[in-house]
């Protein structure tokens, strides 16, 4: 029987920050598994350690203790060069769109094509288009983020982010800087969009509103993931 792998798979993880007598805890024993296509969301307390286990799924820092795979590699002890390959199969998208002011909304989106040497540089600028058109943003491709709402520069960061056809899509606070119908537009693009390209996204938010997105929640509370009787779906 065939058995589909999961897409990210962590068993007993633990991190700390710090050595010597500063070193801290942040993640105890952290065991769970998300499947290709699936949503997640994960909320809780401020400083119970969202960003610290999304930043480590991303490969943006080394996992120290236990096993974290995600796409089959283990990202735990993995070197600076084989975290820096597989980020390559990520999208992100952070709080803050992070832009270049500089450039035009495509020459951002295309920026998410230029590791990827597989495509020419016709290819980058085509599907560059067809991923602005996607986020309704095909008029303004010229547009430099500064003549751009917040929402707006928030769906081009979403098209930078899923142009490649990312298998994952990790989002920290994507809607925290939004108004309400704005953070809900996003949230739905970035909803249909993955479901559309079977991307993983993994999400972390204290965004309340956009918790029905998810197909599971996460709660973490102190560096674990616990439950919480408050949500209406926990894992
Ligand atoms: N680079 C770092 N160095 C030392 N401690 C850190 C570092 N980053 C985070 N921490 C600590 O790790 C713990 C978890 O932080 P983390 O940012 O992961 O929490 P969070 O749940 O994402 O919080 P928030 O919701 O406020 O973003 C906190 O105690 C934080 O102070």
């Amino acid at each position: 029987m065939l058995t589909i792998e999961p897409v990210i798979s962590i068993t007993n993880l633990d991190h700390y920050f710090g050595t010597g007598q500063l070193r801290k805890q942040v993640l105890f024993d952290i065991n769970l598994k998300i499947n290709a296509g699936e949503i997640i969301i994960m909320t809780g307390p401020s400083g119970s350690g969202k960003t610290t286990l999304l930043t480590l799924c991303g490969g943006l820092r080394s996992a120290q203790s236990g096993s974290l795979k995600v796409l089959g590699t283990e990202m735990c002890g993995a070197s600076s060069r084989q975290l820096t390959i597989e980020r390559r199969h990520h999208g992100y998208i952070f709080q803050a769109h992070n832009l270049h002011e500089s450039l035009t909304a495509l020459q951002n989106v295309k920026m998410g094509l230029e590791l990827h040497s597989e495509y020419s540089v016709r290819e980058m600028t085509d599907r560059s288009i067809e991923m602005l058109e996607l986020v309704g943003l095909g008029e303004r491709a010229n547009y430099y983020p500064h003549n751009l709402s917040g929402g707006q520069k928030q769906r081009v960061a979403i098209a930078r982010a899923l142009v490649s056809q990312p298998k994952i899509l990790l989002a920290d606070e994507p809607t925290a800087a939004l108004d309400k119908q704005s953070g809900r537009d996003v949230v739905d693009l970035m909803h249909n969009l993955a479901k559309e390209q079977d991307c993983t996204i993994l999400l972390v938010t204290h965004d309340n509103r956009i918790l029905d997105v998810a197909d599971r929640i996460i709660y973490m509370e102190d560096g674990r993931l616990a439950k919480a009787p408050d949500l209406q779906k926990v894992s």
